[in-house]
């Protein structure tokens, strides 16, 4: 049996969302773990007045591909970028570079989505389910391909509690949806989506639910694979621990938390936090890819559903995450903090709520105040309106917990020999959660906020000057207040001369019976 490596040597490889998250940590693997692939096809599109070849060039240039570039100098031969955008009909793509594509591709990866959870419907619909027809169309026009992959959500069925490594039926069928949303107006599309997707908590979920489905249609036609990560974190070990680029699900969450910026946020703390490193993800992407052209491309089957979880195996939960968060950022403090890292969650709404108006909006009045006292512009209040429209996008995740059936990942590593095992590791057991959640939020303030690990002693010293301002403030707060109630209420009074004679007659005390003692 040829190992994962031996597969992939001399395979044309197509892959879409290579710029993205998942696609580059995909794109380095298989140059380092595969090195005689023959070639890498990345459908990519211009962005930001860049074109597709200085963004992959750009991209090859990245911290990222390190390793690969001290293996092999030459990497970048092996990759051939193509220009695509994927929401145009037939997803764009010149009709030379089509028949290139057709005529050798052996495998395909299909990464790209957004994965905003307030993209408008219309254009989730266009990324997530008709460009994935589209390229699956492509596909059955490819004579050699042996291998279909698509990356799902593992909350793409987020409206069941427990979810096997099934395909559940469709919420709408996704034709008829497309077809009736086709004429309508914008704004009337806006206004119906709550009724649509109806008890999915964003159109992302409701979109890769139905992407799903167009994927299960052709699998008698292609061999299919599709992957249900849950929340994709930093790197585990590979290419290196922490890696980590963007401000994505939980990534967005520690740093506002390490800036101080974040004091509370509404999560269940007994809930299982299912986080799942990008490298577990990538590993199993390239095993399925290799188990499904290797063991499947002779007879046609369903698609086969992979769930890519942490929480039925090792199970972690947010509250221990919290607590470890905290200690890491208090460890090694992101620099220019707002305030100390003192965050807590709660799964209390009004708990959530006091907080919300005792430790995020008024510190941010008072400092828009000292901004504006001081001729610059207000800023805090802005950046707490989008941090709670951010967090409140994704409670939804971090208030409750599923359950999912990982059995075709337990196949998929039984049928990995140990050298495979060991190269493309997806063995979640032996992930040390504290040490991942602590390399977690050092690649956050390495490679998503690009600060120095050797500013730390500095972070730390404004740290202490954070505290110490806090405790004046606390201080003179008390005073204040006091001198208030002393100036209004005999009652007061009366408890302040109670409370300073006791005083006294303490230190009086203290100070006869250690002169006796003398
Ligand atoms: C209390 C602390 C202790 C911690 C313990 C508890 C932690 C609980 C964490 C719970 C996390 C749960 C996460 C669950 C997610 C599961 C979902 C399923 C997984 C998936 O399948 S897909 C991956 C998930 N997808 C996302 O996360 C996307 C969510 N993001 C969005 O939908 C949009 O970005 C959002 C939030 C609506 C904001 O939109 P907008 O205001 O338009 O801003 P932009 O996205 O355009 O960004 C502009 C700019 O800001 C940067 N940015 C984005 N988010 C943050 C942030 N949180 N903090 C700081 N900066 C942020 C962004 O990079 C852009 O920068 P540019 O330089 O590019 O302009
Ligand atoms: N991140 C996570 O936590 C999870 C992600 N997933 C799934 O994994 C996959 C990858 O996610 P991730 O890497 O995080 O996402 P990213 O947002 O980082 O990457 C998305 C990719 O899709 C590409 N893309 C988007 N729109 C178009 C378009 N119109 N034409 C061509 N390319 C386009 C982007 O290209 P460009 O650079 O040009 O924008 C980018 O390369 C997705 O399918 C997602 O659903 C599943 C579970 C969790």
């Amino acid at each position: 049996m040829a190992s994962i490596a031996d597969y992939y040597a001399g395979k044309s490889v197509l892959i879409t969302g290579a710029t993205g998250f998942m696609g580059k940590v995909l794109v380095e693997k298989l140059l380092r773990s595969c090195p005689h692939v023959r070639a890498l096809y990345l459908l990519v599109r211009p962005k930001a007045g860049q074109s597709m070849q200085e963004r992959v060039s750009d991209m090859m240039k990245c911290k990222l591909f390190d390793r690969v570039r001290e293996d092999n100098p030459d990497f970048h031969q092996k990759i051939v970028p193509i220009s695509s955008e994927l929401i145009q009909p037939g997803l764009a793509i010149g009709p030379e570079d089509k028949e290139t594509l057709t005529s050798c591709i052996n495998i395909i990866f299909h990464c790209a989505a957004t994965i905003r959870f307030d993209e408008p419907l219309k254009h989730a619909l266009q990324l997530n389910v008709m460009a994935t027809q589209q390229l699956i169309s492509l596909a059955q026009q490819m004579p050699h391909l042996q291998a279909f992959i698509h990356i799902s959500t593992a909350y793409a069925n987020c409206n069941r509690r427990h979810i096997d490594d099934i395909i559940y039926p469709p919420p709408v069928e996704p034709k008829k949806l497309i077809d009736s949303l086709e004429w309508m107006e914008d704004s009337i599309v806006r206004d119906i989506t709550p009724r649509l997707i109806g008890d999915h908590p964003n159109t992302y979920t409701y979109t890769k639910a139905l992407a799903e489905c167009v994927v299960q249609k052709e699998s008698s036609k292609l061999s299919i694979a599709i992957i249900r990560p849950s929340i994709v974190g930093a790197s585990w070990q590979e290419p290196f621990p922490g890696w980590i680029d963007n401000f994505n699900g939980p990534s967005g969450v520690f740093i506002a938390a390490g800036k101080g910026i974040l004091r509370t946020m509404r999560a269940n703390n007994d809930a299982v936090a299912d986080l799942i490193p990008v490298d577990v993800v990538i590993n199993l992407t390239l095993a399925a890819g290799w188990y499904t052209a290797v063991h499947r491309s002779t007879r046609p089957k369903a698609a086969l559903v992979y769930n890519c979880t942490t929480g039925g195996i090792n199970p972690f939960h947010w509250g221990e995450i919290e607590h470890h968060v905290m200690s890491s950022f208090k460890r090694n403090p992101l620099e220019q903090a707002f305030r100390r890292p003192n965050a807590n969650i709660t799964s209390n709404y009004l708990m959530n709520q006091y907080w919300i108006l005792v430790s995020h909006r008024f510190p941010a009045l008072l400092y828009d105040l000292y901004l504006r006292l001081s001729g610059q512009k207000p800023q805090m209040m802005r950046i707490f309106n989008r941090l709670h429209k951010a967090i409140g996008l994704l409670e939804y995740f971090s208030s409750q917990d599923w359950e999912w059936n990982s059995e075709n990942m337990n196949m998929l590593m039984s049928h990995l020999s140990p050298e495979d095992r060991k190269t493309f590791n997806f063995d979640v057991r032996q992930l040390n959660w504290p040490e991942y959640i602590e390399n977690y939020c050092i690649g956050t303030k390495k490679y998503v906020l690009n600060e120095d690990m050797s500013d730390i002693p500095a972070a730390r010293q404004h740290l202490r000057k954070l505290r110490n301002i806090r405790y004046t403030f606390n201080t003179l707060l008390l005073v204040f207040i006091w001198r208030v109630f002393i100036a209004r209420s005999q009652m007061a009074r009366n408890i302040w001369y109670f409370v300073v004679s006791l005083c006294f007659k303490f230190l009086s005390y203290f100070r006869a019976s250690s002169t006796l003692t003398n």
